[in-house]
């Protein structure tokens, strides 16, 4: 039996549809409960419903053999776990953003982010030196309150940089979903594993 760390929140639907689209016969339950762990005997599959930014920590430590994260999350989280497939949904971008015209800060520049090993590292790689300001959601406030001149966050359809006054200022990296492995259970599980890979390897709408 596969154990798979799903993402709970906005690519759960997209993931659970390209399943069914493999012809995986999940149950209603799946969309409908407020269960964690969900087993489908039938496909010899157990599913475990997480927050999107631990899917990766399960699958490192093995408690899950494979896993459904964001880019965004990978690029942040650099686990030991290896990337199967790039399922191509929950398409978007991480960015810099800020409001017009606004100049960084030349003494003290401040950054707020989700994503603070992604900003330092791309910060550090343009020779720019910040202070990152970590966030948990609504990032797009803290230029607008005075807490950072800049934000890094994820862009899809631009609406929340549009209606906050905010610009994109430079794109930092293109995100989707990837499918991910414990490299342990790669190894014990390899051939159930790409049997899974070729089946949805068949479903994935083309770019
Ligand atoms: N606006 C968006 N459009 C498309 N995909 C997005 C968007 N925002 C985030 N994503 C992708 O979906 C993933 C999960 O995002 P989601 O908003 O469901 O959770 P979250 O808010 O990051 O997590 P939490 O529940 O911990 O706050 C992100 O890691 C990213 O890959
Ligand atoms: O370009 P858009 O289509 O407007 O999407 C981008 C927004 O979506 C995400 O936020 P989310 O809805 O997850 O809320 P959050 O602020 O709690 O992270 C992201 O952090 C942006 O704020």
């Amino acid at each position: 039996m596969l154990t798979i760390a799903m993402p709970k929140g906005r690519i759960f639907e997209e993931a659970v549809e390209l399943l069914r689209q493999a012809d995986y016969q999940l149950p209603p339950e799946f969309t409908e409960s407020r269960k964690l762990v969900i087993e489908v005997a039938e496909e010899q599959m157990r599913f475990i419903l997480a927050k999107p930014m631990d899917v990766v920590t399960y699958v490192e430590h093995g408690v899950a053999d494979l896993g459904i994260a964001g880019k965004d999350v990978l690029m942040e989280e650099e686990r030991d776990v290896y990337e199967l497939l790039d399922l191509q949904i929950s398409r978007c971008h991480l960015a810099v953003a800020g409001l017009p015209g606004a100049k960084m800060n030349e003494i003290a520049p401040r950054v707020a982010t989700k994503y603070p090993n992604v900003a330092s590292t791309y910060f550090r790689e343009q020779g720019e030196q910040v202070e990152i300001i970590r966030l948990n959601g609504s990032i797009e406030l803290a230029p607008l309150i005075g807490l950072a001149d800049r934000i890094v966050d994820i862009v899809s359809t631009g609406r929340t940089l549009k209606e906050n006054g905010l610009v994109e200022l430079e794109r930092i990296a293109e995100v989707t979903s990837r499918l991910i492995v414990n490299p342990a259970s790669y190894r014990l599980n390899g051939g159930a594993i790409e049997r899974l890979v070729d089946r949805l390897a068949a479903v994935i709408p083309e770019r």
